[in-house]
């Protein structure tokens, strides 16, 4: 493998990494309006690139944030928002070397994890990467779904101006709260992009909150696609949600209430929903919300392996004791006793031995060892310790992340 020089991204180089990394995804190349808008969501902090001739050929971007642990506590993440590199140069190590160079930087800045949502599930368990939190599709036939009688109510739904929406919406995030593991911050910069997420491209997104007896509590970002066709003139539109969050199961219910009431709508079609949002028992017939699809969400890479079992909570069993591999960050490499009380490290014999990516896939409860044992991916060295680890690990809350970085 060559060796690349991999070094910081200059201020000057902004706008010629955001084009490689566009170019890479497939999208057009940005205009100076769009630049305008977005540019300062791309600063150069906290981005790596490997160069030729002075032209970004490969890049790693990430910015910090925390992110909600089982348990509550909020821990530093690197949310790494961007990797790209240019077509004729790819399958020769770049983003290897990027990766690499990322990860230090995290380690030394004593980040304890990292996190991403990838373009293709083959890429990042080789750097230490699990599959952390899955998300669901789900379709609801309208006008078909009727919540029942006993779904909670109250509260009111208003809608907002884009302009309002701007404004209102990033205070109401941090408000709710995160309100279960893999949730993420949203930091000023993540927000810039709103007027594409909250407004849409051309004004096309709704936005509505709801609202209980303490104020503000929820909120839903949605569009809509016309399905009408010359053949099939009664199809209605199809209703898109975007971003749901809601800080209380009033609010949540409040908000699907308000989106299966909007009329000329044939589906309501949600993506990247929490596996077990309880949106199919609101109904009275739970066949017309079918879910679709349930994809991989958040990826997610202990940097310290240490302080991440030690920051979250488990559930009461006797300890295990895990072996952990880490072939990027060797420092993790080591036995971590896991119990009620937290996690250190310790010289006891490895009751179950994993690489760093399947402890990424363990750690937010996402998976039981129970089926990483029998994927092959948990190494069982003491077959009772098993049911130990599903006990102490499991979330009585499915993670999930609902942040596109
Ligand atoms: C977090 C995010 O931003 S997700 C978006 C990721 N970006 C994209 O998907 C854009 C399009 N793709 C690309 O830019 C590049 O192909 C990248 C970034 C995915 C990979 O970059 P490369 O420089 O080719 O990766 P590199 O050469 O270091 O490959 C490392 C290993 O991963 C494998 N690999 C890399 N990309 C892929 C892929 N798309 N599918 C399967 N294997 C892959 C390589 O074969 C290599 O395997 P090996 O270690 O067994 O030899």
């Amino acid at each position: 493998m060559t060796a690349f020089d991999v070094r910081p991204v200059t201020e000057d180089e902004r706008r010629p990494t955001y084009d490689l990394l566009g170019r890479a995804l497939h999208s057009n190349r940005v205009s100076d309006t769009t630049w305008a808008r977005v540019g300062e969501s791309w600063p150069a902090a906290h981005k790596f690139g490997v160069f030729e001739r002075g032209a970004p050929i490969g890049i790693t971007s990430s910015f910090d944030t925390g992110i909600a642990v089982p348990g509550g506590r909020v821990l530093p993440l690197a949310a790494v928002d961007g990797v790209g590199v240019r077509a004729d140069r790819t399958r020769r190590g770049v983003l290897s070397a990027l990766m690499a160079a990322q990860l230090a930087e995290f380690a030394e800045r004593g980040i304890p994890l990292a996190a991403l949502h990838a373009s293709e599930p083959t890429i990042y368990g080789r750097f230490g990467y699990g599959s952390a939190a899955l998300a669901k599709t789900v379709r609801v036939a309208r006008p078909a779904a009727r919540l029942h009688d006993r779904v909670p109510s109250g509260g009111e739904v208003r809608m907002l101006t884009p302009e309002e929406a701007v404004k209102e919406i990033p205070g109401l995030y941090r408000r709710i709260g995160l309100t279960r593991p893999g949730m993420i911050e949203r930091p000023d910069l993540w927000w810039p992009t709103t007027h594409d997420r909250h407004v849409g491209p051309d004004g096309s997104h709704v936005v509505a909150v709801h609202s209980g007896p303490e104020g503000d509590d929820g909120y839903v970002v949605y569009d809509t696609v016309d399905t009408r066709t010359l053949d099939d003139p009664d199809a209605g539109a199809v209703l898109k949600v975007r971003d749901l969050h809601a800080a209380n199961p009033v609010a949540a219910a409040g908000l699907w209430r308000f989106l299966l009431s909007v009329d000329l709508v044939s589906a309501v079609h949600a993506r990247h929903r929490p596996v077990d949002e309880a949106l199919a028992a609101m109904l009275t017939d739970h066949r017309h919300a079918r879910t679709l699809d349930v994809e991989d969400d958040l990826w997610l890479r202990p940097v310290d392996v240490a302080a991440a079992l030690d920051a979250r909570t488990y559930r009461a069993a006797e300890p295990v004791v895990l072996a952990v591999t880490d072939r990027i960050l060797a420092a993790n490499t080591g036995h971590y006793e896991v119990g009620p009380d937290g996690a250190r490290r310790t010289d006891a014999a490895a009751d179950l031995a994993l690489d760093v990516d399947t402890l990424g896939m363990l750690y937010l409860g996402q998976w039981s060892a129970t089926a990483l044992a029998q994927a092959g991916r948990v190494e069982v060295r003491d077959p009772a310790a098993v049911a130990r680890a599903d006990e102490l690990f499991t979330t009585v809350t499915a993670p999930w992340n609902g942040t596109l970085f």
